[in-house]
């Protein structure tokens, strides 16, 4: 009786396994997953992918189901992509990386732009046609994690910058990795996408992945007295690309 739920249970799943080798084990991407979304208060629906890290490499999946109860996955971070369109053919797509930010994304913090670029390249890939948000979780605080990032939000409320801030605490300004994202969207795409961001390090990271990349889309808003002088340290110090009239212009 209980082999038979085991069997039934894999076989749902083994479909939407997609295994994917990495230089330290292997990535188990699981998706596609109908997600409906609210966007702007429009309902878009979205295929939705999740990712998990392992060292061990198996084409068994009934072993990696079998070890999910026993691993605390909830203590860990596990970042997703949200695909929309015909995202693997379509000649033209448009993609964001987007940095997981606990305060900005979740409780609408205006301390720094990620909720407004969170939602707006959502929007954008969907007016696009095509293309997907990668959401990675283990980039809090540009690599620092939550717990850091609230003492660097303590040292700028006492005349750090965003990059200072950091430094002190012994990180450097940016740790970010985007290797894992780039063998995901390899998996799900082999034509070459347009990337959102205003920063070139995540234009050269999918670059020097031997991916193509067609254009960029800048995305700056929801600029106010809030984060103005983090967009603006952005700009001056981290290498952010400016539009004209875009970011922290005076
Ligand atoms: N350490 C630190 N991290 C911050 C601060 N404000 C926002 N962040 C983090 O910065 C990251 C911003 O991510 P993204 O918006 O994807 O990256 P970006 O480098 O700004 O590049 P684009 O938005 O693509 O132009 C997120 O991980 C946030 O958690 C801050 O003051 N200090």
């Amino acid at each position: 009786m209980k082999k038979t739920f085991v069997t039934k249970v894999l076989e749902i799943l083994e479909d939407k396994i997609q295994l994917i080798k990495t230089s330290k084990g292997a990535i188990y991407l699981v998706g596609p997953i109908r997600l409906p979304v609210n966007l702007y208060g429009a309902t878009v629906v979205f295929q939705w992918y999740c990712w998990l890290n392992c060292d061990e490499v198996t084409e068994d999946y009934e072993r990696v189901i079998d070890k999910l109860s026993s691993v605390n996955l909830a203590e860990l971070q596990q970042s997703s992509v949200l695909v929309y369109g015909d995202f693997e053919y379509h000649d033209d797509a448009i993609i964001r990386f987007h940095s997981i930010c606990h305060t900005g994304d979740i409780f609408g913090s205006k301390r720094c732009d990620c909720g407004f670029q969170l939602k707006q390249s959502m929007k954008m890939i969907t007016e696009h046609g095509t293309g997907a948000l990668f959401y990675l979780a283990n980039h809090e605080g540009r690599g620092i994690g939550l717990f850091s990032k609230a003492m660097a939000y303590i040292l700028q409320e006492n005349g750090f910058d965003t990059v200072e801030a950091n430094e002190a605490l012994g990180f450097v300004d940016d740790s970010r990795n985007y290797e894992d994202a780039i063998l995901v969207l390899k998996a799900l795409r082999k034509k070459p996408v347009t990337l959102i961001t205003n920063n070139p390090k995540k234009l050269r990271a999918l670059k020097d992945a031997g991916l193509e990349v067609s254009g960029r889309e800048p995305l700056w808003g929801d600029i106010s007295e809030y984060n103005e002088k983090y967009l603006q340290t952005k700009v001056n110090k981290s290498g952010h690309l400016e539009e004209e009239g875009t970011c922290c212009n005076d």
